[in-house]
């Protein structure tokens, strides 16, 4: 269903992005002579994009149901998306969340890394080093809405983020948990984590491959903000807000100085990280503790 409508948002507003939120603040809702802003709605199968009330937002949702893994297809999708959002210089700020109740994402798909061939695993930790390039260096102000359990590549994400609001629900848990699968997080994830927590905390963190309930996450650094689940988004919508009144150039600006330095780590050896990768996953030892990780998730229900 197409829906279209087109907004206008005055061009001082624009040319002065701090001054959004103010003049809405002040109820500003004129449609005035400006640029256009689409408000359709837009996505694919495993991620919907819409615009949020708010001029610039938008909110994109993770709907590969049961636990939203990231498939190739998920990753895939996720990148077309963000790079449509990037291109319409409308939007500065999304909001990331999930379609699957109780779960924000469980990380990679275990059946992308487990029991395929080599040119597949290459295939695929291309995909994720996309997903976390392209994130960690967007330009555009990222939320993560994390409504659920985030594990692993699902942590990952989220740590891309500028911000994470995480819903208040002892039964929810976030963390690299790499460890406990006999499997090792990467440099590039290690080195999210450090900046997000620093050294000392990531350290422990990735060894015990620690999950923190909200309360630890929020304690540790790993979040910025608990609420109440039904809170979730609204608030990730509302610290949008604010960061909006930041001017965009200099705030893109201080984003790129901080990261770049740890993202060009992956871009000066994407090939070398794939073949490491590759000869890792592909290991007989490696691929025994996924199958029995696999079997014991399958075996819960039983
Ligand atoms: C020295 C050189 C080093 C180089 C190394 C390079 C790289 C190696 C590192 C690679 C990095 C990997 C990062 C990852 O992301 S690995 C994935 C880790 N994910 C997890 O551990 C999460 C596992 N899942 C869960 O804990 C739970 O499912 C849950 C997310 C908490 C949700 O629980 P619940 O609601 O109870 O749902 P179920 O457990 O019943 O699951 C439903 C259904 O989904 C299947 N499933 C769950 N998680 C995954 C997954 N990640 N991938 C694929 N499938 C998954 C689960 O098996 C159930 O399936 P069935 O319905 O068929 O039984």
């Amino acid at each position: 269903m197409a829906l279209t409508a087109v907004v206008r948002i005055p061009t001082r507003a624009l040319l002065r992005p701090w001054a959004r939120l103010r003049d809405s603040a002040l109820g500003w809702m004129e449609p005035v002579g400006g640029v256009e802003v689409s408000t359709q709605r837009f996505g694919s199968q495993r991620v919907l994009v819409e615009p949020a009330s708010a001029a610039g937002v938008a909110v994109m949702t993770f709907k590969n149901p049961p636990v939203n893994s990231l498939s190739l297809e998920l990753l895939t999708e996720l990148v077309i998306n963000l790079e449509k959002l990037e291109n319409d210089k409308t939007f500065r700020g999304v909001v990331l969340t999930s379609d699957c109740p109780g779960i924000f994402s469980a990380g990679l798909d275990l059946t992308e890394i487990c029991g395929r061939n080599p040119a597949h695993y290459a295939e695929y930790w291309k995909a994720v080093q996309e997903m976390w390039l392209r994130l960690y260096l967007s330009n555009l102000m990222l939320v993560a809405a994390i409504n659920g359990a985030c594990p692993a590549g699902g942590c990952l994400m989220s740590l891309t983020c500028d911000y994470r609001v995480m819903a208040d629900n002892p039964k929810y848990a976030i963390g690299l948990n790499e460890t406990l699968l006999g499997i090792v997080a990467p440099f590039w994830f290690k080195d999210t984590l450090v900046n997000t927590i620093g050294h000392r905390a990531s350290e422990r963190a990735l060894q015990l491959g620690l999950l923190f309930p909200p309360t630890e996450a929020l304690q540790v650094g790993m979040v910025d903000r608990l609420v109440p689940e039904d809170q979730v988004q609204s608030t990730a919508l509302s610290v949008l807000a604010q960061w909006m009144a930041i001017p965009d150039h200099a705030r893109q600006l201080t984003k790129n100085m901080m990261r770049k330095p740890t993202a060009d780590g992956l871009l000066k050896k994407r090939d070398e990280d794939i073949q490491n990768f590759v000869s890792f996953i592909s290991r007989d030892s490696i691929q025994k503790s996924l199958q029995m990780y696999l079997a014991k998730l399958r075996q819960k229900k039983g």
